[in-house]
């Protein structure tokens, strides 16, 4: 093995630029799933995987998983691709899941290029959407098999896999699939392996073995037909986005307190087992506040941070649809606002309890004001935590490919982001998932100037082929 392991680590060295050049071809497609203007791209970008898997040799099957209506228009789901790769009896399975869509970005967001482009900059940096999330690490899996075949080296397992077009916006359509899926396509699948997080800070690997949920809501308030002059109404009509900012002030305080009654109630305490977990993490305030480029954390302990990113649910506003926002000054009365909040939810929360105290919650804050107007709350999606063990040796061959790759033990950690069908997967297929990141703490996924470091990159590379080795020799059963 370690022979064809350190053949495989040089040709991975000396093919870097070209795989730069495959993240740029990847990162010019705008898969935004958001956005209905973009849905061709995403589809464009799933076919682009298909058919250079297919090249490979692969053996893929498109599923369209069927309709979503976004922004009232009827559209189709973006491919679920599944392949196949490789299927020799005396090998192991690893099935891979990734995401080829991206979150939303516009260069008035503040980007310093253009977010389609990819820009390597002069310390390293591959700036552009989605090289971090998800478009680097699903591209490693693809340029791993292909470095494997260019030069000859035997595959050390067959690989399974499985990429969306939808997972920043709630995986719709994804769960049916893989519980239909279950004992035809995923049949025979030994371990999960997911790369779509992040390291805690710049220089320290790690393994992931928990995630947190999310429920997402619109809060709807409407009142007039249609938009008015605040100098004519102004103080004599009940104004939807003053009964909107009253209830979106209600939901958590300046401290990120959620004020929901009894949101807290179903949140596992913490043991004295669980404490020691958040010892010599990689992780400190100094840093990250240098990334966040302005000291605004919350806490006055790094392990208070860490809780309140992993195992505490947290709420965040995220926007309002119909409110004036452009630049100038617009005297009008909204008649239709819509604020978008998220919870992240942590074990042992219920998605259903969550939905009853928030629309509870919001009733009663609404009915206190008097309002003429008309409130809904709609929970738009979900998706739900996740917790496991790291003993499990699927952890031990990825703890292994780390060291190999990186020369240190990585740090067990878990992420405050959301992988909805990380449990579906486990639940389904009745095996350990790891989640084994490839980009860094700061590499501003969701915001502007998403990088991907050239050395997580092409390291990362390495790690995920490194990873398959170690699972090849590593007994799953134990
Ligand atoms: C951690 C992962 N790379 C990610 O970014 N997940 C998203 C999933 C999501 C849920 N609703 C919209 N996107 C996240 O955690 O926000
Ligand atoms: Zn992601
Ligand atoms: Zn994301």
């Amino acid at each position: 093995m370690a022979n064809t392991v350190d053949k495989y680590f040089d040709l991975v060295d000396q093919n870097q630029q070209k795989f730069i050049e495959t993240l740029r071809e990847v990162v010019e497609i705008p898969s935004v799933s958001s956005d209905a203007s973009k849905r061709g791209e995403v589809v464009r970008m799933g076919e682009w995987l298909q058919a250079r898997w297919e090249q490979l040799g692969a053996q893929c099957k498109r599923i369209d998983p069927g309709k979503q209506i976004l922004e009232g228009e009827e559209l189709d789901l973006p491919p679920v691709i599944l392949g196949q790769y490789g299927n020799d009896a005396n090998k192991k399975t690893v099935l891979v899941y990734g995401h080829y869509d991206v979150q939303p970005a516009l260069l008035e967001d503040g980007w310093a290029t253009d977010p389609f482009t990819l820009v390597e900059m002069d310390d390293g940096r591959l700036v552009g959407r989605g090289s971090t999330d998800d478009k680097g690490p699903i591209l490693g899996w693809l340029l791993c098999a292909e470095t494997h075949k260019q030069a000859g080296l035997d595959f050390p397992v067959n690989l399974k896999f499985c990429f969306e077009g939808m997972e920043e916006s709630g995986s719709e359509g994804l769960d049916a699939i893989i519980v239909d899926q279950a004992d035809k396509w995923f049949k025979g699948t030994d371990v999960v392996c997911i790369s779509d997080n992040y390291w805690l800070g710049k220089n320290k690997p790690c393994l992931t073995h928990g995630l947190r949920g999310v429920s997402y809501f619109h809060l709807q308030v409407e009142g007039p037909g249609a938009d008015l002059h605040s100098g004519v109404f102004g103080g004599t009509v009940h104004e939807p986005m003053v009964d909107l900012v009253h209830l979106l002030s209600k939901l958590v305080d300046t401290n990120g307190r959620i004020q929901i009654p009894g949101i807290y109630d179903q949140v596992m305490p913490v043991t004295d087992e669980e404490e020691l977990t958040y010892e010599n993490l990689e992780f400190s305030h100094t840093a990250l506040a240098t990334d966040l480029k302005h000291d605004v954390i919350i806490h006055a302990e790094e392990r208070d941070t860490l809780k309140h990113r992993w195992r505490y649910p947290t709420l965040s506003i995220h926007g309002v649809e119909g409110a004036f926002y452009s630049p100038g000054d617009k005297t009008v009365i909204p008649a239709k606002v819509k604020g978008k909040f998220s919870l992240r939810t942590v074990p042992n929360m219920e998605p259903k309890r969550v939905a009853e105290l928030v629309t509870a919650f919001l009733e009663k804050e609404f009915a206190k004001l008097g309002s003429k107007n008309r409130m809904r709350v709609i929970e738009t999606h979900g998706g739900r935590w996740w917790y496991s063990s790291p003993n499990h040796p699927n952890f031990v061959a990825g703890a292994r490919a780390t060291e190999l790759v990186y020369g240190v033990k990585p740090d067990l950690t878990r992420e405050g982001g959301s992988i909805p069908v990380t449990l579906t997967f486990e639940e389904n297929l009745n095996v350990n998932v790891l989640l084994l990141p490839m980009g860094a703490a700061d590499d501003g996924a969701h915001s502007i100037n998403e990088k991907i470091d050239r050395r997580n990159y092409i390291q990362g590379i390495k790690l995920l082929g490194a990873y398959l080795h170690e699972v090849a020799v590593t007994d799953m059963t134990a």
